[in-house]
């Protein structure tokens, strides 16, 4: 077992983990074909569609549901499908707010016993699977990416098949690479991305859409542009500079940019990001020409983004330093993201463009500051 030393806190815990199961992959595979097949899964679907039926609302896990979207999710479905059938999961401790706010337990996506447990003990319907390891973090630690990303999600897939979940996974607009026409990208084109991110996401894409036609499972996948939130940090992506940026202007008016002034990325609000993946959850599987979607609300540069900002903060200072690695990945991704599709299919449209975006997000830290002076 290789030894990953510059493994964050949350890979030395899986690494550790006794009931790991990267631990033991000849064993894992054995087992794993023992119990599952298609037929199974034939079986088990009669089963659990009558469960689904009689509860009237879904069953949800979400993994990873510690990182910059999960909470955010578990509050939507919450309201939605109430507190006690939304289940978040992650391999982390969680904040006392987010443990006394709904259930939670714990949940390792390279543990395939655990997450069969945690599925049939709680009768869980639906899966969203949002434990990954993203583009920065990723071309860092390789090893993990592909351990996270690739072998964890084989696990999802498999859980997922054997007790006929529907389960979404996002994509990301990381899933395209240089050779992709980039302004704007459409669905169906190219994608040979240069990151082992974008990598295991197109993977995890084609594997989710295989299974569907082989094994009839419900997978339903939105591609992800970068995600900007108020009330929690990125994980360690490329698209980052663009949360960041907003706590920085707040709290010392300045900030160093690691992005070329001029590099244009898709951006999205977590809110309509949040809600865009309810309602594909929720879209009649006839209304779905495809299984995997671009979505779409904005695009800019970190030029237009600091105009934006100076207009609420007039004082704001930035520096730019670039940094290589994630200059080179943005270089390779999408500008512009064609979601004309999602459109069509199942309605999709986005509320927020920049002006509100940049009031929001200055509105929320502001007033966080703020409350956090008066305590
Ligand atoms: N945040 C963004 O801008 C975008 C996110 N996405 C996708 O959305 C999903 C969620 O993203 P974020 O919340 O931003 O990610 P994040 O990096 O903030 O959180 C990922 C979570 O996965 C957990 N995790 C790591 N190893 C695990 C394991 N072995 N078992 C269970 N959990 C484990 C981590 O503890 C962490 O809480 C990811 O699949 C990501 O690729 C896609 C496009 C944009
Ligand atoms: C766009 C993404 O997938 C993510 N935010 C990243 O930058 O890695």
């Amino acid at each position: 077992m290789p030894v990953f030393r510059s493994l964050a806190g949350a890979a030395k815990q899986v690494l550790l983990s006794p009931g790991c199961s990267c631990q033991t992959p000849a064993l894992t595979v054995a087992v794993r074909a023992m119990s599952w097949s298609p037929r199974q899964v034939n079986t088990d679907a009669s089963f659990h569609s009558v469960s689904f039926a009689e509860s009237d609302h879904p069953r949800v896990l979400i993994t990873g549901g510690l990182g910059q979207l999960g909470v955010g999710l578990a509050n939507l479905l919450r309201k939605r499908f109430g507190k006690n059938n939304v289940i978040l999961s992650d391999i982390r401790k969680p904040p006392d707010q987010v443990f006394h706010s709904g259930p939670f337990i714990y949940a390792d996506i390279l543990d395939y016993k655990n997450l069969r447990e945690i599925i049939v003990n709680n009768r869980i319907t639906w899966l969203i699977h949002y434990s990954a390891v993203l583009s920065a973090v990723g071309e860092a630690n390789v090893p993990l990416a592909r351990n996270i990303n690739i072998t964890g999600l084989h696990n999802i897939l498999d859980i997922a098949a054997e007790h006929n979940l529907r389960l979404f996974v996002p994509s990301t607009i990381g899933a395209f690479g240089p050779t992709s026409p980039r302004n704007p990208t459409p669905d169906l084109c190219v994608q040979r991305p240069r990151t082992i991110y974008g990598v295991s996401k197109v993977h995890a894409e084609l594997m989710g859409e295989y299974y569907h036609q082989k094994y009839d499972l419900d997978f339903r996948c939105l591609r992800y542009p970068g995600i900007i939130s108020a009330d929690t940090l990125p994980g360690g992506g490329t698209t980052d500079y663009a949360v960041q940026i907003f706590h920085d202007a707040v709290k010392t008016g300045k900030f160093e940019c690691y992005l070329e002034p001029k590099t244009k990325l898709p951006m999205m609000y977590i809110q309509d990001c949040l809600r865009a993946t309810l309602e594909i959850l929720e879209a009649p599987a006839e209304q779905l020409t495809m299984r995997t979607y671009n979505i779409s609300a904005m695009s800019f540069t970190p030029e237009e983004l600091v105009t934006e900002v100076r207009k609420n903060l007039t004082d704001l200072k930035i520096t730019y330093k670039v940094d290589k690695v994630r200059q080179e990945i943005a270089d390779s991704w999408p500008m512009e993201f064609d979601d004309s599709n999602a459109r069509r299919d199942w309605n999709w449209k986005h509320e927020y463009d920049l002006p509100e975006l940049v009031f929001t997000m200055l509105n929320f830290i502001t007033n966080d500051q703020e409350m956090l002076r008066a305590n």
